[in-house]
């Protein structure tokens, strides 16, 4: 059975069709790339897929289960969580304490929180900054602090968005070894991303969105070798 399952959701913003008859599903254990020109309805989408926005048409099925209506707490409970494009951490708080604050999601024992919150501060390799002020780190390790917030409400399904935005090549790299690590481990995830190169190396299958339609989906050569997706890039990089 599909872990994630997409039907003909369409999202309304006044006159604005922002999403418009979007269809696909996703096996268990997969990365899907989820790419197109800005403002073609990505981020859009994830917030229908998390409940952050319900779908004006449509279905979304997560492990079977109708997630329309539900609010994000509660999907994240069912295990599908996202990160945001631009992150904020709570500032003031240290670094393992953010963290705690996605594993006690799970728990109400502070003593397993911390204990899961510096799991997941070494899966992501910020275990030497765990006393540091969360609004002191520099943007990379922002990044880094999101995805260890959202991994420590144990998801079967995550979904970054926009994760190695502003990232610079080594820190990007980074970012990219750690998604391949967690495919690894079995969790499936859905990434929005603009960089090309990086969606074609991560990716098991992608799909196009543009002007809120699905343009296209497929593996990576297929994306890269379709005609409509060039067109709709064209001026941008698509190998
Ligand atoms: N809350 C909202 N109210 C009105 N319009 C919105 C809202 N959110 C998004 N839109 C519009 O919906 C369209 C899709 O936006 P969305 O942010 O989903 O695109 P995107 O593909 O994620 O873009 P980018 O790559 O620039 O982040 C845009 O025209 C945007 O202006």
């Amino acid at each position: 059975m599909a872990i994630l399952e997409i039907k003909h959701v369409s999202k309304f913003f006044g006159g604005l069709a922002a999403n418009s008859d979007v269809s696909f599903t996703m096996e268990k254990g997969m990365i899907m790339g989820l790419i197109g020109p800005n403002g073609a309805g990505k981020t859009t989408l994830f917030n229908c897929i998390t409940g952050f926005y319900p779908p004006s048409k449509g279905e979304v099925l997560f492990k079977g289960v109708r997630m329309n209506g539900l609010q994000p707490n509660q999907v994240c409970h069912l295990g599908m969580v996202r990160t945001w494009q631009k992150v904020r951490p709570l500032a003031k708080m240290t670094v393992l304490d953010n963290v705690m604050v996605g594993a006690l999601a799970r728990t109400t024992s502070l003593r397993v929180a911390r204990q899961v919150a510096l799991e997941q501060l070494h899966v992501v390799k910020l275990e030497r900054k765990e006393a540091f002020l969360a609004g002191g780190l520099p943007i990379g390790e922002r990044k880094k602090l999101e995805v260890a917030r959202v991994l420590a409400t144990k998801p079967e399904l995550l979904l970054l968005d926009e994760v190695m935005g502003g990232l610079n090549p080594a820190e990007s790299e980074e970012i990219i070894q750690l998604i391949l690590e967690l495919r690894k481990g079995g969790l499936t995830q859905m990434v929005i991303e603009h960089d090309m190169k990086a969606i074609m190396r991560i990716s098991d299958r992608i799909v196009v969105l543009n002007s809120g339609e699905k343009l296209a989906e497929g593996v990576p050569q297929e994306i890269v070798n379709n005609k409509d997706v060039v067109s709709a890039y064209l001026g941008e990089e698509v190998e």
